[in-house]
C-alpha cells in the first residue's frame, strides 16, 4: 500500500460523558454540527460530520453514550450504539488529559473490545490545554497501557485547535485506501430538519438541570419559504417547531416567566441555524406536554427515535 493513496472511512468517538467528543467533531469538521454542552448525554441522534482533506475523507459518526437502559428510549439508544461500533472502521476512545482514568473509562474500553473486536482503536487524550506537559505525558502513557500495544494514542485540544491535523492524519492512516463517500463541501448527511431540531434542543437545555435532557424532544413541524421576499432581502424560511416535555411543570421551566426564556432560546437557536444554513429563518417555537413519551413506542416513533 502506498502512502499517498486517498483513504476514506467511518470513525466513531466514544468516551464517558463530557470528555469532549462533540467539541472534537466540530473542530475536525470545521463547522458546528454535533451538539456540545456542559451537561452529559445530550447527543441523541447519530450525526455525521464529514472531514474533507486532500488525502482523505473521514465520516464522523457521533453516538450517544452506552448506559444502563431503564426505558425503551435507553434500550433503543444502546442498540444504535452497538450497531455503530461494529459498522465503523475505527473507534476513537476519548479520555480527557485532566482527569484520572476511572472505572467508567475501563468499562467503555471493555465494551468496545467485546462488541467490535475487529474495529481498530485509537486513543485520544482530549483537552490537553487543561493539563500541564507532564500530566499530558503521563496520561498518554496510561491510555496506551489501557488500550494495549496496537492502539496509537494522540493528544489533542479541540478548543485551542492544537494537534487537530495530526489527529486527522493518524485517523486517515488507519483507513483503507478508497474513494470519497461524499462530494467535497458536504459537511453532514443529516437532514436539515434533524440539525435544526438538535440546535433548538441544545439552546433549550442551556442552563437547565440534570433532569430535563432526558425529557425534552424537539420536532420540526413545518418549514416554509417566506413569499414576497425581494432579491435584496434574500430568501427566508419560516420554521415551526414543537418542544415536547413530559410534565406540565417542565413546560413552565422551558417557557420561563412571561415566555422570556423561550424567546431567548429562539434567538440563540436561530443564530446557530442561520450560521449553518446560510439562510435567514423565522423560528416559531411551541411547547407541548407529551406524557411519558420515553416509554411509549408510538410516541417514540413520532418523535424520530
Ligand atoms: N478546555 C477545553 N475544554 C474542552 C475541550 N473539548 C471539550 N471541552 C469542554 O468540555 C465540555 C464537554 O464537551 P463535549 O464536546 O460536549 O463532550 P461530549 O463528550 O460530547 O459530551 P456528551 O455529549 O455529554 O457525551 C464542554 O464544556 C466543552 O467546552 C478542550 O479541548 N479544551
Amino acid at each position: 500500500m502506498s502512502n499517498d493513496e486517498f483513504r476514506s472511512g467511518f470513525v466513531c468517538f466514544v468516551g464517558r460523558p463530557n470528555t469532549g467528543k462533540s467539541t472534537l467533531t466540530n473542530a475536525l469538521v470545521g463547522s458546528k454540527i454535533a451538539i456540545t454542552s456542559s451537561r452529559p448525554q445530550t447527543t441523541r441522534h447519530t450525526i455525521r460530520g464529514i472531514v474533507h482533506r486532500p488525502h482523505a475523507q473521514l465520516i464522523l459518526v457521533d453516538t450517544p453514550g452506552l448506559h444502563r437502559p431503564r426505558t425503551l428510549l435507553g434500550q433503543r439508544l444502546n442498540d444504535l450504539v452497538k450497531d455503530t461500533y461494529s459498522e465503523v472502521d475505527l473507534i476513537g476512545i476519548c479520555i480527557p488529559a485532566d482527569e484520572k482514568i476511572g472505572p467508567g473509562d475501563r468499562w467503555i474500553v471493555r465494551q468496545v473490545k467485546q462488541i467490535a473486536p475487529r474495529t481498530a482503536i485509537v486513543g485520544i487524550v482530549t483537552k490537553i490545554d487543561k493539563a500541564g506537559k507532564e500530566q499530558v505525558a503521563a496520561q498518554l502513557l496510561a491510555v496506551s497501557e489501557l488500550l494495549g500495544p496496537d492502539a496509537d494514542v494522540v493528544p489533542v485540544s479541540a478548543t485551542k485547535g492544537e494537534q487537530v491535523e495530526v489527529l486527522v492524519d493518524v485517523l486517515a492512516s488507519k483507513m483503507e485506501p478508497g474513494p470519497a463517500f461524499y462530494p467535497d463541501g458536504e459537511l453532514t448527511d443529516e437532514p436539515e430538519e434533524t440539525l435544526m431540531a438538535e440546535l433548538i434542543r441544545e439552546a433549550a437545555l442551556e442552563g437547565l438541570g440534570e433532569e430535563l435532557p432526558h425529557s425534552l424532544a424537539v420536532v420540526i413541524e413545518e418549514i416554509v419559504e417566506r413569499e414576497g421576499r425581494t432579491e435584496k432581502q434574500g430568501p427566508m424560511l419560516d420554521v415551526h417547531a414543537i418542544l415536547y416535555v413530559e410534565r406540565s411543570s417542565q413546560k413552565g421551566i422551558v417557557i420561563g416567566k412571561g415566555g422570556a426564556r423561550l424567546r431567548d432560546v429562539g434567538t440563540r437557536a436561530r443564530g446557530q441555524i442561520e450560521k449553518i444554513l446560510g439562510t435567514k429563518i423565522f423560528l416559531d417555537l411551541h411547547v407541548k406536554v407529551a406524557k411519558e413519551w420515553q416509554r411509549d413506542p408510538k410516541q417514540l416513533g413520532r418523535l424520530g427515535f
